[in-house]
């Protein structure tokens, strides 16, 4: 079966809509200034509304506080809060708590003991996201290409869903998918002719290259 495949950082009614016909089941807005992708709530909002009810949209923040969460939901009226920064989890329970909405959080990984970080937030965010640590002199906590060593995430009990992050292209998404036997994958630089610029021929290599994939090592589990 193949995973859930999200499409982060875009930026573009085209990039929106390629994402969407080939059947990506999240699209993903960056709302972080320093990061190439970023975008402004209303036009977030305008691009999920070419696509709402058929892809789940996220939106991704990063240490945000009350007043820019309570506009990011207002104006694009996201299904999923993505947070990628050092958001702590009782932050998270009350964020749930007010919005309703459910919560991906992001952590970044290099070793086990980055893993063993998810612990506090068992319980409370619906679904994790494992990204590569970035590297050293870049501004963005996420989004810079890089993957991270797949093998560690073995270690991880079945119950832990995630989604797999950091890097992926369609020149390494069979082996991560072999590797992690994963239910969802997040791309971003992976389909991008520059920082920021989606490409919709890489786009379509890339679900390409997932559906192979997925024909030769079928994906265990259900799908959220
Ligand atoms: O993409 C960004 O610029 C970004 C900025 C701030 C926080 C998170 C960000 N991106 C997230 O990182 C993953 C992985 O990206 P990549 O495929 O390695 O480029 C991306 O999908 C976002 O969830």
């Amino acid at each position: 079966m193949r995973p859930d495949i999200k499409i982060c950082g875009l930026k573009t009614p085209e990039a929106v809509d390629r994402a969407a016909d080939r059947g990506a089941s999240h699209i993903g807005f960056i709302f972080f200034e320093k990061s190439p992708r970023n975008i402004e709530p209303d036009i977030a909002g305008t691009l999920v509304d070419r696509v709402r009810g058929r892809v789940k949209s996220v939106a991704v923040t990063v240490d945000a506080d009350n007043d820019d969460l309570d506009e990011i939901i207002a104006l694009m009226r996201p299904d999923i809060l993505q947070f990628h920064g050092h958001e702590s989890p009782e932050r998270l329970l009350t964020v749930k708590a007010v919005t309703g909405l459910p919560i991906m959080k992001a952590f970044s990984i290099r070793d086990a003991d980055d893993l063993r970080r998810i612990e506090p937030y068992i319980g409370i965010a619906d679904r994790f996201l494992f990204d590569a640590k970035p590297p050293s002199g870049s501004d963005l906590p996420g989004g810079n290409g890089v993957p991270f060593d797949w093998s560690l995430l073995r270690s991880l009990d079945d119950s832990v869903d995630y989604m797999l992050s950091g890097g992926l292209n369609k020149a390494n998404i069979a082996e991560a998918l072999r590797e992690t036997g994963v239910r969802a994958i997040d791309v971003s630089s992976g389909v991008e002719s520059a920082p920021g610029v989606k490409d919709l021929q890489m786009m379509d290599e890339f679900f390409a290259a997932v559906a192979e994939a997925s024909r030769a090592q079928p994906v265990s589990g259900s799908v959220k």
